[in-house]
Formats: C-alpha cells, sequence, structure tokens
C-alpha cells in the first residue's frame, strides 16, 4: 500500500481526473461511501446503525465534502445524524435546520449525547494554523470524550490540523480513536507527534486505478504484502531448503544477544543456525539453544586472523551471516570483523552469505573513516537512532520525526545498502531510494534485546532466499505483529525479548490467514 504526500495525492486526483474521467465530484462520493461503509463495518457487532447518533462536523472544503457524502450514507443506514457547518455556524439535527439564536444551545446537548462525531472539518487542504473558534470546537469535543469514555471520535482522511507532510501538529488537533483515510495512508501519519493522533487506521478505497501508483516508491508494511513474500514451505523440503545461518555474536559480557538472534533466525524459519563462539562461552549457548550448532573460535588472545580464519574456513554453504549484537567493542573483534568482511567482498556474489551488521558490528564500523567503502553489496544494517548518530559522525539522529526519513534515503544511496533505521516506526530503505515503513508502534518493544531479534529474523529470511530489502521489511513487520500477540496478554509493559520469539511462528500464521 503506497503512502503518499499531498503533493503526490493531488497528482493522483489530477491524473485520475485527465486519464479516467474520475471527476473530484465522483472521488468524493466514493470516498464519503468508503468511509460509511468502513465505519459501519468496524461498529458491527458492537452497535447497530439503528438509532446510533453521530454528529459531523463539516469544514468549508472538500473534507468536509467527504462527510456529508457519508452523512446521507449513515441517514440511509439509520443513523440519527447532525450536522454542524463550522463556517456557516450552522447546524442540522435529524434534518431540521436549528435557527441561529438556538445553534449554540443545541449544539452542545448533541455533543452530550452523541455516540460518535466525526472530525470532517479539514483534511490534506489545511494550509495555515487552525483559526481560535475551530480550536475551541475541537477542545470542547476532547473535553466531551474525557467526560464520556464511550464517545468515539473518527476522522475523515485526518485529523484536523495534522501536516499529512510532515506529521506536525496544530495545538487545537485532538486525538481521534479511528482514522478513516482516503486512496493512499499520508506520509505524517509514520511520524511523531501525527502518529500519536491517528487511533485505529483504515483506508478507504475511493476507486483510484491501481496503475496511477505504479510510479510510487514508498510503501506501508501489510498482512498481505508479507504474507506475499513469506517463503513458501514445499512438503518436499528439508532443513537444507530452508538455508543456513551463521552469527558472529555475543560475548562475555552480553551472551543473551547470540541466543535472542539465533533463536529468532530459526523462528522465521530458517534451516539451521550456527553459532561462532568460543570455547569458554559454549556452555552458556549449549545449556540454552540446544538446536544449534557451533564453531569453536580461538578465544581473544589468539590473534584476530587465526580467530576470523576459523569462521571464514565454515563460511561455504552458509546463505546469511549476522555479525554484531553483544560482540563488545575490542581492537580484536574489531580486526576480526574486518577481515571477513575483507573476504566476503573477494567473493562472488552468489557465493557468499547476505550479511546482517546490527549493534557492535556497526558500532566497531563507525570508528572507521570511510566505513561504508568495506561493505561487500547487498548488506543490511539495523541501526537504531544512537547507533545510526555514530556512523553519521555524531549526527543526532531523532526517533521518530520525519527528518528521519531523508536521512535514511540518503544514507542508504550513499552507503549503498538496505538501511533499517529502528524506532517506534522503522523505516527500511535501499540504494534506489525504494521505502517501506511500519505502521505499528508498540511501545511493549522498547526493551533490551528486541533489536537482537529483530537482527536474527532478518539473517533467518535472508537464509530462505528473500532479497534484503524484502528480508528487512518481512522481519521488521512480523517483529511487531510478534510484540501484538505478546501485548494481547500482558499489555504494553512489561515484555521480555525472549518473548517474542515463540510468537514470531504465530504471527505469520496470523499474515498468512488475513
Ligand atoms: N480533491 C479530490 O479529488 C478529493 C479530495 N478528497 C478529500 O478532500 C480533502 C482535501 O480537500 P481540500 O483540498 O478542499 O482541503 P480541505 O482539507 O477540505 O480544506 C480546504 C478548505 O479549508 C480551508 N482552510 C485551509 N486551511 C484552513 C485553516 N487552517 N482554517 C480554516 N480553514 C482552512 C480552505 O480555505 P481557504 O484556504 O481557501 O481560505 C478550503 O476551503 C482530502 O483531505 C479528502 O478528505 C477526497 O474526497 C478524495 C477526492
Ligand atoms: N515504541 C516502539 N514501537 C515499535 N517498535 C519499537 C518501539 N520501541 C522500540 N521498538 C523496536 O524495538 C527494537 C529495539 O532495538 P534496539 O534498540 O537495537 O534494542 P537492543 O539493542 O537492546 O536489542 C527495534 O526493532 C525498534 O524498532
Ligand atoms: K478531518
Amino acid at each position: 500500500m503506497h503512502i503518499v504526500t499531498v503533493a503526490e495525492m493531488r497528482a493522483l486526483e489530477e491524473q485520475a481526473d485527465r486519464q479516467y474521467d474520475l471527476s473530484s465530484h465522483i472521488l468524493m462520493q466514493n470516498a464519503g461511501k468508503s468511509a460509511a461503509d468502513i465505519f459501519e463495518a468496524h461498529l458491527l457487532p458492537h452497535h447497530s446503525m439503528n438509532g446510533l447518533e453521530v454528529l459531523f462536523l463539516i469544514g468549508p472544503g472538500n473534507n468536509g465534502g467527504d462527510g456529508l457524502v457519508m452523512a446521507d450514507h449513515l441517514v440511509e443506514a439509520g443513523a440519527f445524524v447532525s450536522l454542524y457547518r463550522w463556517k456557516e455556524r450552522k447546524l442540522t439535527v435529524r434534518e431540521q435546520d436549528i435557527s441561529e439564536a438556538e445553534t449554540v444551545s443545541e449544539l452542545e446537548s448533541v455533543l452530550q449525547s452523541t455516540d460518535y462525531i466525526i472530525d470532517a472539518l479539514l483534511g490534506t487542504g489545511h494550509s495555515r494554523p487552525l483559526p481560535d473558534d475551530m480550536r475551541a470546537l475541537l477542545r470542547r469535543v476532547e473535553q466531551e470524550r474525557e467526560r464520556r469514555a464511550s464517545l468515539r471520535i473518527v476522522a475523515i482522511d485526518l485529523p484536523t490540523g495534522l501536516n499529512p507532510d510532515t506529521g506536525g501538529v496544530d495545538p487545537g488537533t485532538i486525538h481521534a480513536d479511528i482514522t478513516i483515510t482516503l486512496a493512499c495512508p499520508k506520509l505524517g501519519f509514520f511520524f511523531f507527534p501525527g502518529r500519536e493522533y491517528l487511533g485505529e487506521l483504515y483506508v478507504g478505497d475511493i476507486g483510484l486505478p491501481p496503475e496511477l501508483e505504479n510510479h510510487l516508491t514508498t510503501e506501508m508494511l501489510t498482512d498481505k504484502q508479507v504474507e506475499d513474500l513469506l517463503p513458501g514451505r514445499s512438503l518436499n523440503s528439508n532443513k537444507g531448503t530452508f538455508g543456513k545461518v551463521m552469527l558472529f555474536c555475543g560475548s562475555p559480557p552480553y551472551p543473551g544477544s547470540a541466543y535472542l538472534a539465533g533463536t529468532a533466525a530459526g523462528r522465521v524459519g530458517a534451516g539451521l543456525v550456527t553459532l561462532a563462539v568460543t570455547e569458554q562461552m559454549l556452555p552458556v549457548y549449549a545449556g540454552s539453544f540446544h538446536e544449534a550448532t557451533f564453531v569453536l573460535f580461538p578465544p581473544e588472545d589468539s590473534g584476530s586472523f587465526q580467530r576470523s580464519q576459523e569462521l571464514i574456513t565454515h563460511l561455504p554453504g552458509y546463505r546469511s551471516l549476522l555479525i554484531g549484537p553483544g560482540l563488545g567493542q575490542s581492537p580484536n573483534t574489531r580486526e576480526v570483523i574486518l577481515q571477513i568482511l575483507e573476504h566476503l567482498r573477494n567473493q562472488p556474489e552468489e557465493k557468499r552469505p547476505r550479511l546482517v551488521i546490527d549493534a557492535d558490528g556497526l558500532n566497531n564500523l563507525s570508528a572507521l573513516e570511510h566505513w561504508w567503502t568495506l561493505l561487500p553489496s547487498g548488506t543490511v544494517i539495523t541501526p537504531h537512532p544512537g547507533e545510526m548518530g555514530r556512523l553519521c559522525n555524531g549526527l543526532k539522529v531523532s526517533g521518530g520525526n520525519i527528518d528521519r526519513l531523508e536521512l535514511a534515503r540518503g544514507k542508504a544511496k550513499e552507503w549503498n545498502v538496505t538501511l533499517v533505521l529502528k524506532g517506534a516506526c522503522t523505516i527500511i530503505t535501499d540504494p534506489a531510494g525504494n521505502t517501506r515503513i511500519n505502521w505499528q508502534a508498540n511501545p511493549a518493544l522498547a526493551t533490551a534485546g528486541t533489536g537482537d531479534v529483530l537482527a536474527g529474523m532478518i539473517g533467518g529470511f535472508l537464509a530462505q532466499g528473500l532479497s534484503p530489502f524484502d528480508a528487512a521489511g518481512t522481519g521488521v513487520y512480523l517483529h511487531t505483529a510478534a510484540s501484538e500477540l505478546v501485548s494481547a496478554n500482558i499489555g504494553d509493559a512489561g515484555l521480555l525479548a525472549s518473548d517474542l520469539l515463540p510468537q514470531i511462528p504465530r504471527a505469520m500464521v496470523r499474515c498468512r490467514q488475513s
């Protein structure tokens, strides 16, 4: 599903009119109908439309127009509809116009009894700070929701005052419970603070021919897309079919990282997971990760060349290699990483494992000038904002606002990598500028070790033959999907990274069934 800027949305509408005679009027009819359909489908079986009280706040432009069309459909379906036209200050209650003298008191009484308020004040045409009286109206709506937990606010296209290009919000913008956006999600939905204001997101079809979107390169990750990308599981398969993953991860202070990443690679379906560990560390893993095999790695004091050669000798046959989680940053470790990278660069592409670098793999590299020139092509890197900052010479990188997008796109191209810039709405972008953004934010994931799980998942998908961009997108999407399955039981706090592991296969099943 493509994500659009306002300019891209306008261009789509203009092209639809020019090439397909889909006038703005037709699109608005489709938009209002589709919003009404989503509203009804979402409501049932909790409420019946019969006698449901719905107040529409109608703005001066096409967003208000969408609201009016939607209102007609709800009336037809049996709802009791009131319309407040903000610009004219005109109230209509169940098709009765209210006199000017009674409007204020009557609007107040509708506000106090209505089940739903539909925000159709402004959409993508919002172009300046909201006027005071609109802010006051929205504030009154918010107060009413605080007073009555059962009241639901539904935004049409977007919550009024949210900037659809940046995710900025007007001080008057209020939180929607549900946003029914039209045609495509807007770019600003994936960035903060806007992301917090949308509630549940639904996308209404307004009948734009899909081929109009062919040139768009920014997508929202969805169940459907991930389902299409998931590797097939033929009946006639064996562990060789699903690829081998090698991990150079973990060190005495951080043993859990290798376990979490390695198990995650197995949980996404990889055929075999191998950990390169020192003899000292072997008992830690052998007792907890029974399915893994091990490459016994000389200890640090034996010199970096001997260590890297041991790993390199075992690499043939592995389809992916994960370097980084929990490795530490000793000079010896850095040397080993550099020697492995050199080996990979010298291998023909079809023979070498696909590489994922995370955490200390990145921290070790960021200390070096032009580190990206050391990477083999097709590498995936998965920095969190702190690691990204280090890779960018100490730049301060935001965890969630729009600046992240341009930075990620620019750096993926400059560094020639598939870049996974982690955060609440993780961005995945490749050197050609193709971009996928994850909508699902879940604060339960904000805890140590969840990044190790993600890196392992991406390694596991690379081993099964997904391209770097697809492996990264699929991993990111299923990582949050698994967290939602955990959160369904425990809420949004208290998740341990290892809780994700058994939920990963279930998240894949859910995707396949969607
Ligand atoms: N076009 C299509 O084909 C389709 C469009 N669609 C729908 O249309 C929406 C976009 O419609 P839109 O462009 O009319 O913008 P919209 O958000 O309704 O506001 C513009 C009006 O508001 C006014 N205004 C602006 N800022 C303001 C402010 N701060 N405070 C107060 N007023 C302000 C501005 O007035 P002016 O600046 O001229 O004074 C103008 O009158 C889009 O979100 C979607 O819902 C769908 O139906 C699909 C097909
Ligand atoms: N609020 C949030 N919503 C969604 N995902 C989140 C949120 N907070 C953190 N995450 C995800 O959790 C993971 C944390 O990774 P990272 O910071 O590298 O952790 P660690 O290094 O401890 O394993 C990333 O995938 C990140 O996108
Ligand atoms: K709106």
